[in-house]
């Protein structure tokens, strides 16, 4: 329960939706109460009228008693059924307020929680998967909203509605009402007991469901694997084995709920045979009337339907409270990279690595050790090296994606770790090696980084990513869609948009992260020539496999495992007769075996 404490911001924001609710939770329950009393009247009114209008068997007046008899049924029946329509008319505005506060804070911490995954490093999104972040911002909030709306509204209405039938009854006979009141407390044992079942077998069945749900979502991703593997047999089986165990699951849960309402009948039938019973002692007694007992079955069967709610309410208050610690859990987590204190500057390009260590927390891998180098703005600098030897994670660390465990990276001499975070990211144009575009069209993808744009700033920069025809030939253009919605790039143009979303910034520094990999030499070339005019006085920063890719940047870095293991001009690391031209000379044969 502790961990719902943290909604009592939320409750205070909405504090004029909160009173109001209440408010009409009582009215409405004062008008649910009233007509049971009314029926209570009208039903006396039946019993001593009938003996009357019994004497008068064959008389003329026999006649005119019936129609006061009749008229005066007719004046009660229509109370009743104005005080309902008025509580009706309370409990739409309990609603109203109640339930529609609810979505209120159900909308602010969606959106608290979505602000706040986005602060949360790269290194948070390593270690938690995209599903579970998923299910905190919706299912989870969806269930801390159960509580906040029906669970709140009912349990309030329980109150009023117990508290409003239990004084009447007493005040109008006390033994009577404690026999009617005996069953119910049985009621909502067995209630809690039966909820506490379903709920642990929905559970289960929507764990189910969700590998259900990722099972299908994998293979028709690999449907292509599948089909070349024909494996479409094999598949099937499994799903029906896995389906098989959510029928199951299911069904047991229907058994459950087949017993929950019977259950419930016998015990509310038990209240109303007691009261009969009971009742029907007190009135030969004299002490109550015939219409009290009448009063007290719509008494009984008004307190049916809030016990039933009592045990659903109990579930959902531990629902959410379980819910909302796993939300707590997330929103508690600070990002371990915070901006620097400088104020936002314009970046001139020069980069300095000094004794860079760098390790990956949760696989313990040493991915950097010892890494120093200098880049002048301006330059063009290459990092080459074999794979796993830690050029995209030197990328990351110089976008600050992590920090340095220790060592120094600094940007125009100052430290990395004070620089002023966006405005430095914003300066800054990085192609990642995992291209990533969104279900959107390719304009937009390409004007992602910025706010405004316009169509020529955008043909340029598919123009000098070499992606301008291509884009040209497709039917809609730049209004294509991409994604799931849309059409399928190859890879070597998924690459030139990224590219192009990278040029458009015109940045200050621009880092290529193997981003060519998927292009031919010709394009590269095109692409590398493009980049001389753009990025003149700029710094560029490519990671390449290919040598002839890079073979005329101002400074290559070569890495090993980890370390920094050459580094300079090419014909410089040529001279070396190191690991650079083994690579060299390894590429050279492999172009000369592919052109035999
Ligand atoms: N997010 C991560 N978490 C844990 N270990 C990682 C992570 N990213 C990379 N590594 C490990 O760090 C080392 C360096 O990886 P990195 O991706 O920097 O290499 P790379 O030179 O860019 O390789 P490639 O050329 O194949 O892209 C590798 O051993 C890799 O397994």
């Amino acid at each position: 329960m502790k961990h719902l404490r943290f909604l009592n911001k939320h409750f205070y924001k909405y504090k004029w939706w909160i009173v109001p609710g209440v408010f009409f939770v009582i009215i409405s329950n004062i008008f649910g109460v009233i007509p049971a009393q009314v029926i209570g009247h009208a039903f006396n009114l039946i019993t001593e009228n009938i003996q009357i209008y019994g004497l008068f068997t064959g008389f003329e007046r026999q006649q005119i008693i019936y129609d006061i008899f009749s008229y005066s049924l007719l004046y009660f029946g229509s109370i009743v059924l104005i005080l309902y329509l008025i509580r009706g008319l309370f409990l739409f505005f309990m609603r109203q307020t109640l339930i529609l506060m609810s979505r209120h804070i159900e909308f602010d911490m969606k959106n608290e929680i979505y602000a706040h995954y986005q602060k949360l490093s790269l290194g948070f999104y390593r270690r938690n998967n995209t599903g579970d972040l998923m299910n905190r911002a919706t299912e989870d909030v969806n269930r801390v909203r159960m509580y906040v709306g029906p669970a709140i509204m009912y349990a309030i209405n329980t109150l009023v509605l117990f508290l409003l039938i239990i004084t009447s009854m007493y005040s109008v006979n006390a033994k009577l009402a404690t026999f009617c009141l005996l069953p119910l407390p049985v009621l909502v044992i067995i209630i809690y007991f039966v909820n506490t079942q379903i709920n642990n077998k929905s559970e289960q069945i929507q764990e189910q469901l969700s590998s259900l749900s990722s099972f299908v979502q994998e293979r028709f991703s690999g449907i292509r694997v599948i089909k070349s593997y024909v494996r479409e047999d094999y598949t099937r089986e499994i799903f029906a084995n896995e389906s098989s165990a959510y029928k199951n699951s299911s069904m047991g849960l229907v058994r459950v709920q087949a017993l929950f309402y019977p259950t419930m009948l016998l015990l509310v039938g038990l209240s109303t045979i007691l009261t009969v019973y009971i009742g029907g002692e007190q009135v030969i007694d004299g002490s109550i009337t015939a219409g009290n007992i009448a009063e007290f079955i719509v008494y009984v069967n008004q307190l049916t339907f809030p016990v039933t709610m009592l045990g659903w309410v109990t579930t959902l208050i531990q629902r959410a409270s379980a819910s909302q610690k796993r939300i707590n859990e997330f929103l508690e987590l600070q990002s371990d990279i915070h901006t620097g204190d400088d104020p936002a500057r314009e970046v001139s390009g020069n980069i300095k690595f000094e004794h860079v260590n760098f390790t990956y927390q949760d696989t313990g891998i040493k991915a950097l050790q010892d890494v120093s180098f200098d880049i002048k703005a301006g330059q063009f600098v290459a990092i080459i090296g074999r794979t796993g030897s830690g050029k995209s994670t030197l990328a990351n660390l110089m976008m600050r994606m992590y920090d340095t465990d220790s060592g120094q990276i600094s940007i125009d001499g100052n430290p990395l770790k004070n620089v002023n975070l966006n405005s430095f990211r914003d300066q800054v144009g990085f192609v990642p090696q995992e291209v990533f575009l969104f279900s959107d069209n390719i304009k937009n993808n390409i004007a992602f980084g910025l706010d405004e744009v316009t169509d020529l700033e955008i043909e340029n920069a598919a123009r000098n990513a070499a992606v301008y025809h291509n884009i040209m030939d497709f039917e809609l253009k730049f209004d294509t869609m991409l994604g799931e919605r849309g059409i399928t790039l190859s890879g070597g143009q998924k690459q030139r948009v990224s590219i192009a979303r990278a040029l458009i910034k015109e940045p200050k520094i621009l880092i290529f992260d193997d981003c060519l990999s998927a292009v031919d030499t010709k394009t590269e070339e095109e692409i590398l020539n493009n980049l001389g005019n753009v990025m003149k006085g700029k710094t560029s920063i490519l990671i390449a496999h290919r040598i002839s890719t890079i073979k005329k940047a101002d400074k290559i870095l070569v890495l090993e495992e980890g370390r920094i293991a050459e580094q300079g001009t090419h014909d410089e690391l040529i001279n070396l007769h190191g690991i650079y031209e083994e690579m060299y000379q390894n590429q050279l044969l492999e172009e000369e075996n592919k052109s035999l």
